[in-house]
Parts: C-alpha cells; sequence; structure tokens
C-alpha cells in the first residue's frame, strides 16, 4: 500500500471516533475534526464569537503554551499515516503540529498515565493545506492527541490505518466477517468512481447515496464488483446486500463467491435479482473462506455488505495472533 490515504480513517465519526478533550475550543468545536465530509466555509459568516470554521480553532494565546486534542479512535489499529488538514485556515493555521498515540485497554476517562508516544514529529504547516505524515509504528494504537504549536485552527485530523479486532468481541460468536469493525476489507475493485467500496463495510444502516459504494454507468456490457478479504477465515451463513437510499441506480442483480484457502472460488449467492432501496437478506452456506466476491450487473450502488458467519479455530487463531503481536 503506497498510498495510506486508502485505508480506513480509524478517527472518522463515523466509525466511532471521538474527540473526548481539548485544551481549547474557544472559536470552533474540536469535534469537528472528525467530521466525516470535506471542510466546507462560507466567507463573511460571523456568530457571536467570530468567522464561523468548520475545524477546530483556539483563541490566540497571550502566555506561552500549546493547544492541543485528543481523540479516541473508532477502531483501534496500526496506524500507516496521519492527514492535518489546515483547509480554510489562511491567517489563523498553526505553524507547527505533532502527533502522539497510545494504546489503553477497556474505557478508561484519565489518560494521564498512559504510554504516549510521538508518531509524527513536530512539522511544519501551511496554511489551507492537507499535510499527510506516513507513520511507521508497528503496533495497535487506541488514542492520538494531536499538538498544534502555539495556536489556532485545524479543520480535520484523518489516522488512516489497519484496524485490528480485539479478539475478546470475536471469538465464538456468530459476526459480521465483512465489517470494517472486525478488521475486513475491499481489496480489490472494478470501479470506484463515486465512492469507495469500504462504505459498505461501515457500521449501522447508510443515510444516503454516497454513504455506500457506487459505480460510473457502464457502457462496455461488462459488470462490476468488489473483492472483500473478511476479517479471518470464517464460514458465511447469513448474506445482506442492502440497496438503502439507490432508487434508480441500484444493480439489476448480484452474486457472491467465496475464495477458500487454496485460492479456488465457490458460489455462495447465485445471481440474483435486487430492488432499488431495499434491505435483502439471504441465508447462505459456505465452505471456509478467506475472501468473498461480490459481483453486481451490469452496474450501480450497494449501500452495505454484511456477511454474518461464524470463524474458524485457525481464524480466531489469527486475530488472537495479530492481537497480541501488536499490543503493548
Ligand atoms: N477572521 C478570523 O478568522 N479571525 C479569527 N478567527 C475567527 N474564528 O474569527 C482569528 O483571529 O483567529
Amino acid at each position: 500500500m503506497t498510498d495510506f490515504t486508502a485505508l480506513p480513517d480509524l478517527a472518522v465519526r463515523t466509525l466511532g471516533g471521538s474527540v473526548v478533550a481539548a485544551s481549547d475550543e474557544s472559536f470552533a468545536a474540536k469535534e469537528n475534526l472528525v467530521n466525516p465530509w470535506a471542510p466546507a466555509f462560507s466567507p463573511e459568516t460571523f456568530g457571536p464569537k467570530g468567522q464561523l470554521y468548520d475545524g477546530w480553532e483556539t483563541a490566540r494565546r497571550r502566555s506561552g503554551g500549546h493547544d492541543w486534542a485528543l481523540v479516541r479512535l473508532g477502531l483501534p489499529g496500526v496506524v500507516r499515516g496521519v492527514v492535518v488538514d489546515t483547509a480554510w485556515f489562511k491567517g489563523n493555521y498553526p505553524p507547527r503540529a505533532s502527533v502522539e498515540a497510545c494504546a489503553v485497554d477497556g474505557y478508561p476517562a484519565d489518560l494521564s498515565g498512559a504510554d504516549w508516544v510521538e508518531i509524527v514529529p513536530e512539522s511544519p504547516l501551511e496554511g489551507d493545506t492537507a499535510h499527510s505524515f506516513p507513520v511507521d509504528a508497528e503496533r495497535l494504537f487506541t488514542h492520538v492527541r494531536l499538538n498544534m504549536f502555539p495556536d489556532g485552527g485545524i479543520a480535520r485530523l484523518r489516522v488512516h490505518g489497519e484496524v485490528v479486532p480485539d479478539p475478546r468481541l470475536l471469538a465464538g460468536l456468530t459476526v459480521d466477517l465483512a465489517a470494517l469493525e472486525n478488521g475486513a476489507r475491499v481489496t480489490e475493485c472494478s470501479d470506484m468512481f463515486y465512492s469507495s467500496p469500504d462504505n459498505m463495510l461501515f457500521p449501522g444502516l447508510a443515510r444516503n447515496q454516497a454513504e455506500g459504494w457506487e459505480t460510473a454507468r457502464r457502457r462496455d456490457g461488462g459488470h462490476d464488483w468488489a473483492v472483500v478479504r473478511l476479517a479471518a477465515p470464517g464460514v458465511i451463513r447469513l448474506a445482506e446486500i442492502d440497496t438503502a437510499n439507490l432508487k434508480f441506480n441500484a444493480p439489476g442483480s448480484a452474486a457472491l463467491h467465496g475464495r477458500d484457502a487454496a485460492g479456488d472460488w465457490h458460489p455462495v449467492l447465485p445471481r440474483t435479482d435486487l430492488l432499488p432501496d431495499t434491505r435483502h437478506r439471504f441465508r447462505v452456506t459456505s465452505p471456509e473462506v478467506t475472501h468473498v466476491r461480490l459481483d453486481i450487473h451490469p452496474d450501480g450502488g450497494i449501500a452495505r455488505l454484511r456477511l454474518l458467519g461464524d470463524l474458524t479455530e485457525a481464524g480466531a487463531r489469527a486475530v488472537e495472533g495479530r492481537w497480541n503481536a501488536l499490543k503493548h
């Protein structure tokens, strides 16, 4: 993976990320840092405290020190890179920023005793710019702290990485083997013109068309597809293909195939007609599979793909081994 921004943003609110504390948020709320949408701006729009910004903005410091914001990742994982985006902050961006990270177990309210490590050293920033900082730390983190020196506004903090699921939340349960939060990901697809196929694997229901995966209109007689690497090798028992919000651009039909550890493909759901704006659920059986390919005919959008099933024993061991290797 060369472009870390293709990895899920572990901090984004729609994956459960939360800005839990900040040194100051006088001008604009710390929570904006993890908004899923691109930063917006309307010039000459003043509230009682100043110009309104879709970001986190602190007061001008007059007595030294620096500002910070603490973010709990929605999904714990290995961070591969961070984007510090000063979009629209032109005369009030911080000249420098750094990022630290830590891992804690459970839900502690006080992180002062946590073992913080620097994952982005203090680095210069420009105004109105998305700064990408690759991160080289082969370990699991649950929280990050964004520091800005000395003060100012940052629109977004994106923390891209690989989800590392907690084996205690999967062992012995029937789970969604295609869920991003369980460690699944789309590894290949035919088209991502309008939106990322990983959107299909997000938690909850899609609220609009943009929250799903949508391909361009095909004119070549072919069809679109996406391959999901499952959270772990498992057996699928129920497939959900949700076309919610796709009223005039749902695929006409879809099929599912599973790939076993030897690389052979097996039918899981035969090609089946789909309706627009409908949550279709099918009882299915599958052999032990590591990947599932969704074929949609000919093109269109899928709001959510859920593959409920059971981890194999080897799959459960793999999840536990990865967690143990990456936790500190
Ligand atoms: N025009 C501004 O944006 N001024 C300031 N910020 C806000 N939000 O008004 C400032 O000085 O940092």
